[in-house]
């Protein structure tokens, strides 16, 4: 879609459901982390777009980020925004990416940055204009493929594997978290009031 990597995971799944599609949708989302940031494949995001929370998530699980250079495109883990809370795998890969107290910042104001912020912060690796966000993911591309892949997938999976083991070690500890924060009336409440913001923006 145009102007958008990716709205992030979608709201209206985790809004006035039972708490058995809450658990399979949680469980669906860890999966989606655990095949991406796990995958022993080289993977390169082309951020042709804004990327918030979910987003950002899976742009953050890539060996290397390009992004348009578009002010108006933003990128980051805004969970506070809407009341909610991005579970410690989130948090794991985004210290994984820009450290400790970058993070710290980032979550708890749910900041969304700027393509040129996020550059600054490390966020994304490089910004291209926009008609030039998939060439440069192409290039990007080779030049990883370039390196002896065993030696590369060893590298990636010793610089991520702890992560990993940590969701795999907590997986249903982490869905019944998410289901008894998710369906509190409270919680449902903040997501609704986001959910009619954004539609009053319109
Ligand atoms: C100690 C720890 C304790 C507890 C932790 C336990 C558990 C964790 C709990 C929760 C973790 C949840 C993690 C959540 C991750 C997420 O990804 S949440 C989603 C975040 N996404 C957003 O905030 C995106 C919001 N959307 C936007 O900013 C914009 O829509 C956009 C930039 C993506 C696109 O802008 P526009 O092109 O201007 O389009 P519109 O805004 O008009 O939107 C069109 C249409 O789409 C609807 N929509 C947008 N985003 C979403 C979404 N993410 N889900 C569902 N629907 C979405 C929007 O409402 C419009 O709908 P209509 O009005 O056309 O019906």
């Amino acid at each position: 879609v145009s102007k958008i990597f990716s709205a992030g995971l979608d709201i209206t799944e985790m809004s006035g459901k039972s708490n058995e599609h809450y658990a399979a949708f949680w469980r669906a989302v860890q999966e989606m982390w655990l095949k991406l940031y796990g995958s022993n494949m080289v993977t390169i995001a082309a951020i042709n777009g804004s990327s918030p929370a979910g987003g950002c998530l899976m742009a953050l699980c890539c060996d290397y980020r390009i992004m348009a250079d578009n002010p108006k495109f933003a990128i980051g883990l805004n969970e506070t925004q809407l009341g909610i809370v991005a579970p410690f795998w989130f948090k794991d890969t985004m210290i994984n990416t820009i450290g400790n107290r970058a993070t710290e910042l980032s979550l708890q104001l749910g900041q969304m940055y700027p393509a040129p912020e996020a550059l600054k912060f490390g966020l994304v690796d490089k910004l291209v204009p926009e008609d030039k966000v998939q060439s440069a993911a192409a290039a990007a591309m080779s030049q990883w493929l370039s390196v002896p892949d065993h030696a590369r997938q060893l590298t990636k999976s010793m610089m991520r594997k702890p992560a990993i083991d940590r969701l795999v070690k907590q997986r249903e500890a982490d869905i019944n978290n998410f289901v008894s924060f998710i369906s509190k009336d409270s919680i449902q409440k903040s997501l609704q009031i986001y959910m009619d913001r954004l539609k009053q923006k319109k």
